[in-house]
This record gives structure tokens, C-alpha cells and sequence, in this order.
């Protein structure tokens, strides 16, 4: 793709934003002074614009099954002019702003957001009870929302025994939090030396430091421009749009994050920077096999419900296959053309996820005479217990015990040079975007230049009814064929939220009984 370049002009000294945003969304796009098209195909457009004075000559990729549109284009030259040239600062190092990420008068921070695992043994049934609380992971019908944090109760319970045993055998707890550090340190550094002094914060779903935590950080540090950049490559319900919705919530219950600008980066596997180094990463370990060209690719990405994406829209299969596709042109133009397959893995409860199943497809690859397999995960950078445990040795030895005699595993991009120098472009390309939450009260806002209410409207975007969803999750699962345990898997969720319900209402009970619930009176 060609380099598109934006040409600052003097419109610049007042608005900070001389290009006119192609933002998420369309509604934003409707509100464009500046005419963006939305084609009806993924496309990518090379376009001139004139604004206010301001030439901008940018490329606009646009996805019609994510409906929004996303620009690339060559910040770093235009943002150092613009965020630099006004006399204010000329330029900075990391010893001259120690302390703070000042661009003019604003402070820039970037929140990584991310799921978060235990850090101990001891922290593992708690961190389910978080996350089967969340309604993005069990979203019960409506009415019967109160009972979803009993239900969480149980649950977490019921599973913490197997959790513990997965937990206990890669050394005691989730690296997640160590993984996750470092990238935000690294994104840091590289964001300083490409001029853009921002402070990078992390905020876990389900365990510490939790998103409500960095939110108070980012409030104490002033923060005055944020840049949202959930830490999945492909955006789903159930991870982006779950910590989307908290931190919905947290903006509209504060003042200071209502007026606060912010944008949000929903998905970025398309990038080439992330496909560069995927690809990096598949060419090195290929080379470890004998005979490199007879190894199958083999793509295990995190399995959804299979009702996230046929009922509710969820994006993720979409952008998983194309990921996929990305990565294998990528190899291609390095003369690898190996063999591929995706598959899903790490299903939980009784209900469809998404297909082929990885267990699955590994014993049928064993049954057609594949011999070395490579297996690179593809849903999630650091390395956690589905690559450490589940991959390295469940799916291993599944491979060994179905005839296939090689086996190899791609690490987690972890805090890869390329993947990280591409995350900051990322967020400097995201700059210009920057804006104000959409808040009825905020006319300022919602009058600015820059697209409103980002959040809101990535969740509007995909998962706008937010419709109930069977339960991905159940503590007991029995019956021999995959049907039937579907519908005993429903079954026993309603004979769950019933006994739930009595326990409930008549604060008796066996969880009562087994001192699992505690009694109100
Ligand atoms: C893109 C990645 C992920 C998707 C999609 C996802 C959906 C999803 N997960 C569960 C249930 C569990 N997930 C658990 C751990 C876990 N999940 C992801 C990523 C995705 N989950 C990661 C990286 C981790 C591991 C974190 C770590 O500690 O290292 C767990 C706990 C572990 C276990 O008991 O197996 C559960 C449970 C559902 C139901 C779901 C979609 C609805
Ligand atoms: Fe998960």
C-alpha cells in the first residue's frame, strides 16, 4: 500500500486537527464537513482531502462486515509537526519529561486493556467468580439477571478444582500480569522515541490491576487525551467489547472521563507491522523441523459460543479467518507456502463454539497421515495457561497419541520489536481521532471536530442489543453425543437457576446446607 501523507497547513494553530477524522464509525463519518465515503466492500481508497485549509491526502481501509473505517496513514511526520512546531516543545527526550506525557497542554495516555489471570492459587476462584460475573461471559436472560453473581458464585466454585490443577502445573499462577507489564513498558519507550511522550497504563477484566484502578491513575495523572487499545488482536464481545462496556460505565459515571477525548482501537490483526512479525515468528520456528516444507500451520485461536457470532454479530470469526489469510500471504511473498488450518480451542460448557474444534481437527489431521504439525496461537501476545498448558502439553500429547510424530509451537509475540514498534504506530495513528465522549450534557463535545463517544459507539457498532445468549458455561455436563449434551447442558442451567432462585427467595437450601451461600439471617 502506498504511503499516504497529510500536509499540515496554518489552519493547524487553533484546531489541533487539521485532517478530518475518518473515524470508527459511520455515524461519526455522517458527521464529517469533509465527505467520507463508505464503500460497500473492503476496500482500500486513496484519497484528497482539503479541510479547512489543510490538504490531507490519507488511505481509508473499510470493512463492511466491522462497518467502520479505519485510516492509515503516515502520522509521525504529521503529528511531530503538529504536536511540536507550535514553540511549545520542540521535540522531546524521555530526561526532559520525566514525569509527564505533555503534548501543548495535553497529557497523553494509552490504556492497555487486557483479561487478566491469578497470580497465585489462592486467587483462582475468585478471578472465575470475576469473570463469570461479567454478562459479556454468561449473559443470562434478562429477568433473570439478579442471579448472576450467585450464579458466578457457583460456578467459580464448581470449576476452581480443575483451574487450580491447569494453574498449579505452569508454576502457580497466570504470567499474564508480568507479560503484560512489559509490553506496556516497551510500548512506552517506543512511543518516546518516536517522539510521542505518552504514559502507558494497564487495566485487567478480572483481576489485578484492575481497569477501575488504572481509570483512577489516568484521573490522577490529569490525563487529557486517551487512547483505548484492548491488547486482542481480533475484537470479540466476550473480550474487547467486555472490558468496552466497564469502562462505558466508568465514563458515564464520572465527570472527568466524560469530558475526557478519547478514541479506541477495536481490532488491529490487519496491521502489517503484527503480520510482519507473525510471520517472523512462524518462519523462525519452521526452521527448527527436518524438512520445514512438509509442516502443517496449524492456527489455534480462542473459541467463542457459537451464538456470539450467529446471533449477536460478533466480528471475531471474520476477523480470525482473514488474520489467518493475512499471515499466509504474508509467507507466501517469502516463497513458504506450507500447508494451513484454522481451528478453535478451549471450549467451556455444553454449548456450540465456534468450528472446527482443535482436539478435533488435530485427531483427524493424525487419521489423514500429517506428520509435523506446527501449532501457533493466534487469538491472544503473551504467553498464559491455554498456550503453556492446554497447547504445549493437552494438545501435544493428543498429537503424539494420533500419529503425528512432530510437534512444534510458535511462542506469544510477548514483547517482539516489530509487534511492539507497530503497536506504538498504532496508537500515533490513532491520535489525530482522539475524541470527547459523547455525553447529551457535553455540547462542546459533541461539537468538536474529532469523532464522539468512540466506546459507545464500537459497542452500538457490534453488539448493539446486547441479546441474551445461551450460557457458554455449566458446572456439569453428562450424555455421550455433542446434541445431547447441548441440551443437557440447558436443562441443568435451568435446574441451576432455579435452585438458585429458591436459595434466593427462600435463604434456604443446599448451598445453605453445604455453606457455600451465606444465610441473610
Ligand atoms: C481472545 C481470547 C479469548 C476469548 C475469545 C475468550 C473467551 C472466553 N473465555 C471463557 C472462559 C475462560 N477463559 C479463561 C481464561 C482465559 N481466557 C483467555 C482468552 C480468551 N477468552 C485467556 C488468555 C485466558 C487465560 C488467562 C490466564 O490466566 O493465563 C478461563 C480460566 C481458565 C480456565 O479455567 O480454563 C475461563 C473459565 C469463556 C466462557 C469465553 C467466551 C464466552
Ligand atoms: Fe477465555
Amino acid at each position: 500500500m502506498n504511503s499516504p501523507t497529510h500536509t499540515p497547513s496554518s489552519a493547524s494553530s487553533s484546531s489541533p486537527y487539521m485532517l478530518r477524522p475518518p473515524p470508527c464509525l459511520p455515524h461519526a463519518a455522517r458527521n464529517l464537513k469533509c465527505p467520507l465515503p463508505l464503500p460497500q466492500t473492503i476496500s482500500t481508497l486513496q484519497k484528497k482531502y482539503s479541510c479547512f485549509g489543510a490538504h490531507v491526502e490519507a488511505s481509508f481501509n473499510t470493512n463492511p462486515l466491522k462497518n467502520y473505517t479505519s485510516a492509515r496513514c503516515s502520522p509521525n511526520q504529521f503529528l511531530n509537526k503538529q504536536l511540536f512546531t507550535e514553540g511549545s516543545l520542540a521535540t522531546p527526550t524521555a530526561q526532559e519529561f520525566p514525569d509527564a506525557a505533555l503534548v501543548g497542554d495535553d497529557k497523553i495516555g494509552v490504556l492497555l486493556l487486557n483479561l487478566g489471570g491469578p497470580e497465585t492459587l489462592e486467587d483462582v476462584q475468585p478471578f472465575l467468580f470475576n469473570l463469570f460475573a461479567d454478562p459479556d461471559i454468561i449473559r443470562l436472560p434478562r429477568i433473570f439477571s439478579f442471579l448472576q453473581k450467585p450464579l458466578a458464585q457457583f460456578v467459580s466454585v464448581a470449576r476452581a478444582p480443575k483451574s487450580k490443577e491447569g494453574y498449579a502445573s505452569i508454576g502457580g499462577g497466570s504470567p499474564l500480569r508480568r507479560m503484560t507489564d512489559a509490553q506496556a513498558e516497551e510500548l512506552k519507550k517506543s512511543l518516546w522515541a518516536k517522539n510521542v511522550p505518552a504514559k502507558v497504563y494497564v487495566g485487567m477484566r478480572y483481576w489485578h490491576p484492575f481497569t477501575e484502578e488504572a481509570i483512577e491513575q489516568i484521573k490522577r495523572d490529569g490525563i487529557t487525551k486517551l487512547v483505548v487499545l484492548p491488547l486482542y488482536p481480533q475484537f470479540s464481545i466476550s473480550t474487547s467489547g467486555s472490558s468496552l462496556r466497564l469502562l462505558e460505565s466508568l465514563f458515564r459515571e464520572d465527570e472527568y472521563l466524560v469530558n475526557m477525548q478519547h478514541t479506541v482501537i477495536p481490532s488491529w490483526y490487519q496491521r502489517e507491522g503484527y503480520i510482519k512479525a507473525m510471520a517472523n515468528l512462524i518462519e523462525k520456528e519452521l526452521k527448527s523441523f527436518d524438512c520445514p516444507e512438509q509442516v502443517m500451520i496449524f492456527f489455534s485461536a480462542h473459541g467463542v459460543p457459537l451464538a456470539y457470532v450467529e446471533e449477536a454479530g460478533d466480528p471475531y470469526k471474520a476477523e480470525m479467518e482473514e488474520c489467518v489469510d493475512l499471515i499466509m500471504e504474508e509467507l507466501e511473498t517469502r516463497k513458504i507456502t506450507n500447508t494451513y488450518t484454522l481451528a478453535y480451542q478451549s471450549r467451556v460448557g455444553p454449548v456450540e463454539w465456534l468450528r472446527p474444534y482443535t482436539d478435533e481437527t488435530i485427531i483427524e489431521l493424525g487419521k489423514k497421515g500429517v506428520k509435523s504439525l506446527l501449532a501457533v496461537p493466534i487469538s491472544f501476545v503473551s504467553e498464559h495457561i491455554e498456550t503453556l498448558e492446554e497447547i504445549d502439553v493437552e494438545y501435544k500429547e493428543l498429537a503424539l497419541e494420533s500419529g503425528i510424530e512432530k510437534w512444534g509451537r510458535v511462542p506469544a509475540l510477548g514483547c517482539e520489536p516489530t509487534f511492539i514498534s507497530d503497536l506504538a504506530d498504532a496508537v500515533i495513528e490513532s491520535l489525530p481521532y482522539v475524541g470527547a465522549m459523547a455525553a447529551s450534557s457535553n455540547l462542546e463535545a459533541r461539537q468538536s471536530l474529532v469523532p464522539l463517544g468512540s466506546v459507545e459507539e464500537l459497542l452500538a457498532a457490534y453488539d448493539s442489543q446486547r441479546r441474551e445468549l445461551p450460557p457458554p458455561v455449566i458446572v456439569w455436563e453428562w450424555g455421550w453425543t455433542k446434541s445431547a449434551e447441548t441440551w443437557n447442558g440447558r436443562v441443568a442451567m435451568l435446574a441451576v437457576l432455579l435452585l438458585l432462585f429458591y436459595e434466593v427467595t427462600a435463604d434456604k437450601g443446599l448451598l445453605h446446607q453445604l455453606v457455600i451461600w451465606p444465610s441473610l439471617r
